[in-house]
């Protein structure tokens, strides 16, 4: 799904009344009628005080819509002007005429923090206050409206956007946004529900469709993508008939070193389980048992040394090479990692130690292949590009980074954002039970071994990505967060390659004919 900057909204809802013939006042409507939609569904005339808190510019003109329907089906609804500024927008000002008109209970006009109503934690709260138009930080009282909010406990409903947030910077002012239980957006979620410091602000998100034109959300391009199912079906590469191992490649798995033998054993399997036509792990000799009995579809080739790699010498021609799981940062494994690049023409993962070994030697960088893989954990990342003040700036500096060095950068967390080009790639899949021991190994070989059956690397990152995420969130009905390991993601890759085909509800269909 594409996330939509600012400017490209605002543009859509112009194009969209223009190309429809209608006017902003009916897409602000169908905006507000589809939030009505939603929460009749839901509350079915049930009698709960719903307090609507409307701002003077669009978002508030929605909640006034909003409003309007829930007072015509008889709902118990209060609403408030939040009267911050004199300049009320147009759609606003129609709409608050036509609630005057549909109700003696006027809105209540709020100027300061003197008059704030009493909300109880069984009430409902609407925040229509600020949508994507806020530009600046909010006023004092406006921010003790929402520390209002927040202190009544009441479950908290935002128009697009929690009120506070902005869409393109970061947040000052903790206390100065609402903090919402549920955000109902419009047309495209907003970059921030993903980012660290700011999907707090919302615990679930919806898009709703207020029916865009189809040609500009279809044409136009985006700087951000979220990436589900549907983003990375297109890209699968199904497997035909005749294939043999050969067509999908050798992965050649570079890493351990004495106690960190697993973290190769765990992304060597990751690749044979994503489907890599061969797998050889090049380990220090002290693991060489440990891995051939571990995993004894893998191949070895050992370094000289016992306990480290000094020596990377090899008489294979891997199609794809990961490098720096469980490799540590000896002399001899940076001079040896260099001598390699010199001559290295696959494509190539690097993670863990190769990341702090290429922060730490920055000359390397320029040595890298073409679109190489890298895999930053955040603390990785600051090592490589250096510490930010926030998100964005975090962003910048990785897209600045990655353009420097044409290289497909992995940046991970709870949403695991790929950028290459410019353009960033925000992952759906994944949850809390990942942020254990190995799990970051996995992903290496995922990456690795997708890159070996022939996917492009960036196009690798992004469907290894999304499949170790999936395959964490099968493994997490079984294991619950505190008990997944990294094992239980690779078992669950290829539930996870089968998922992207399930059809929910003929698999259904066939389990009850099959149950009669
Ligand atoms: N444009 C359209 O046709 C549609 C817009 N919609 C709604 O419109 C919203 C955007 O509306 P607006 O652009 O009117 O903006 P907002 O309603 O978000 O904000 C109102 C105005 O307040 C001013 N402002 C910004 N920061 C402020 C601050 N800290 N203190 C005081 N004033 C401040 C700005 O000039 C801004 O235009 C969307 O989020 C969405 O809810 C929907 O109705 C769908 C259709
Ligand atoms: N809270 C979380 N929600 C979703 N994914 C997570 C979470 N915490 C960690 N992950 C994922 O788990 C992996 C951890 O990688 P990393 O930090 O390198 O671990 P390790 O070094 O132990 O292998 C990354 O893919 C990251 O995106
Ligand atoms: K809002």
């Amino acid at each position: 799904m594409k996330i939509f900057s600012k400017a490209q909204i605002y543009e859509g809802d112009r194009l969209t009344a223009e190309r429809q013939n209608i006017s902003s006042t009916d897409l602000m409507e169908r905006a507000g009628t589809q939030i009505f939609n939603w929460m009749h569904a839901r509350m079915q005339g049930a009698q709960v005080p719903i307090h609507i808190f409307c701002g003077i510019g669009n978002n508030g003109g929605d909640g006034l819509v909003l409003a309007r329907h829930l007072v015509l089906d008889g709902y118990n609804v209060k609403t408030y002007i939040i009267n911050y500024s004199d300049k009320r927008s147009k759609d606003f000002l129609i709409n608050y005429d036509r609630i005057k008109n549909t109700t003696k209970d006027w809105p209540v006009l709020l100027s300061d923090a003197e008059e704030l109503p009493e909300i109880h934690p069984n009430d409902i709260i609407v925040d229509a206050v600020f949508g994507i138009g806020l530009n600046r930080p909010v006023v004092n009282w406006v921010k003790t409206l929402f520390m209002h909010f927040k202190a009544s406990k009441a479950f908290t409903l935002s128009i697009d956007i929690p009120s506070g947030l902005f869409v393109d910077k970061p947040v000052e002012d903790e206390d100065a946004v609402v903090y919402a239980g549920f955000t109902l957006s419009f047309a495209s979620p907003k970059l921030v529900f993903f980012l660290p410091e700011t999907a707090k602000y919302t615990v679930q998100w919806e898009i709703l469709d207020i029916g865009l034109d189809q040609e500009y959300t279809f044409t136009t391009q985006t700087e951000t993508e979220l990436i589900s199912k549907y983003e990375v079906l297109p890209n699968y590469r199904p497997r035909d008939k005749f294939s043999h191992k050969g067509q999908f490649g050798h992965s050649l798995i570079i890493g351990g070193s004495y106690g960190k033998i697993g973290a190769v054993t765990l992304a060597s399997k990751a690749a044979l389980s994503t489907g890599a036509g061969l797998v050889t792990a090049f380990i220090p000799k002290c693991g060489y048992q440990i891995l051939q009995t571990a995993f004894p579809e893998a191949m070895v080739i050992t370094d000289d040394s016992e306990t480290t790699i000094t020596n990377i010498n090899f008489d294979i021609e891997p199609t794809v090479i990961a490098f720096g799981v469980g490799i540590g940062k000896h002399v001899e494994t940076v001079k040896t990692f260099e001598a390699f690049l010199k001559t290295n023409k696959a494509p190539l993962v690097i993670d863990a130690d190769g990341l702090n070994i290429l922060a730490e030697n920055k000359g390397l960088l320029k040595l890298l292949p073409p679109e190489c893989v890298l895999t930053p954990h955040p603390k990785e990342l600051e090592r490589l590009i250096g510490a930010w003040a926030n998100d964005f700036e975090k962003l910048d500096k990785a897209k600045a980074f990655a353009e420097k060095y044409k290289i497909v950068l992995v940046i991970k967390g709870a949403n695991t954002i790929t950028i290459f080009n410019n353009k960033q790639f925000v992952n759906t899949t994944g949850n809390p039970g990942l942020a254990t021991a190995g799990s970051g190994d996995v992903l290496t070989g995922i990456i690795t071994g997708l890159i070996s059956q022939g996917y492009h690397t960036l196009s690798a990152a992004i469907f290894g990505v999304y499949l170790h995420g999936k395959a964490a969130d099968i493994a997490v009905e079984d294991s619950g967060y505190e008990s997944l390991l990294a094992t239980h993601v690779i078992e669950n890759i290829g539930k996870a390659i089968v998922d992207l085909f399930a059809q929910p509800e003929q698999h259904e269909a066939a389990q009850q004919s099959q149950e009669n």
